[in-house]
């Protein structure tokens, strides 16, 4: 069918772009900060609100229970974090909430749609930018309906690379983060990047102005829709190790080119980290 999933996708842009309204808003007024699994995992009622008018749009448009949602603040408030079969809808409402926090001006929000565990279109919308990045499965990688595409810098010394440190600060995990971006400032590389939201870090790798993103410890809401972005761009998606791609692993390296992709696992040090549909999953 041709134009299946074509009302959700063109529905959950609209609804990007009511939740980029409400954050840009709130901007503006005082912010309410509280934490989550420790004290640098930060979250406002921003986050809270703007994932119920997303979740409550979606409904509202599709009818309560025809379609599953995995939002990042209602599984931190125990929902379950389950991929099935169902359409499912995955949702990061505020990526970067610690930039939105201090006014560092990247903040996403990121909205995916999942049909048979396989992503189907994913939107992000660079709220502060106002850039709409989308992309459908099949069909291209569009910022505010421009195509994109990835870079094609072969050459890792020709290269920009991302990568995050997460709010997990245990030394071991932040000795092992600081050591792979070591090796690979000093390849050495063009640069490092970090804009502090995971799906605007994949929209730079989709529109070429960065050659790779990866990190280990992020969450599916963090990368679902990016994960389309830059695979319709004309990346690619692998395992931190270089094997496939699996959107609960919390493992995730998007490049431009495979040679790009496995210069850089090479430098990797792979630490574990609890799956987001692990039964005893704890968020970090
Ligand atoms: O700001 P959030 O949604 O917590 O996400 C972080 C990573 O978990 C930035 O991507
Ligand atoms: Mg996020």
């Amino acid at each position: 069918m041709a134009d299946q999933w074509q009302r959700e996708y063109d529905f959950a842009e609209k609804v990007a772009r009511k939740a980029g309204e409400e954050i840009r808003k709130a901007g503006e007024s005082e912010i309410r900060v509280m934490t989550k699994s420790c004290t640098v995992d930060l979250v406002t009622k921003t986050d809270e609100r703007v994932e119920k008018i997303i979740i409550g749009s979606l409904k509202q448009e599709f009818g309560e229970g025809t379609h599953c949602f995995i939002g990042e603040e209602s599984v931190a408030k125990g929902e379950a974090c389950i991929l099935t079969d169902k359409p499912t809808w995955i949702i990061d409402p505020v990526d970067g909430t610690t930039n939105f926090v201090h006014g560092f001006p990247f903040v996403a929000v990121s909205i995916a749609f999942a049909v048979n565990k396989e992503l189907e279109f994913g939107i992000v919308y660079s709220c502060l930018e106002d850039k709409m990045y989308k992309a459908r499965k099949g069909q291209g990688a569009f910022c505010n309906d421009e195509l994109i595409q990835v870079s094609d810098v072969k050459e890792i010394k020709k290269s920009i690379i991302i990568s995050e440190h997460g709010v997990d600060r245990s030394p071991e995990k932040v000795n092992k983060i600081f050591s792979t971006m070591q090796k690979i400032l000093c390849i050495p590389v063009h640069g490092l990047r970090g804009s502090g939201t995971a799906a605007t870090n994949m929209c730079l790798v989709a529109s070429g102005a960065v050659e790779a993103f990866f990190e280990i410890g992020i969450h599916c809401w963090d990368i679902a829709a990016g994960a389309v972005i830059v695979q319709e761009a004309g990346g690619l998606l692998l395992d931190v190790d270089g094997g496939p791609f699996d959107l609960m692993s919390r493992r995730m390296l998007s490049a431009n080119n495979d040679v790009i992709a496995h210069r850089i696992i090479k430098e990797i040090e792979v630490f574990p980290v609890e799956r987001d549909d692990a039964p005893t999953h704890r968020i970090y």
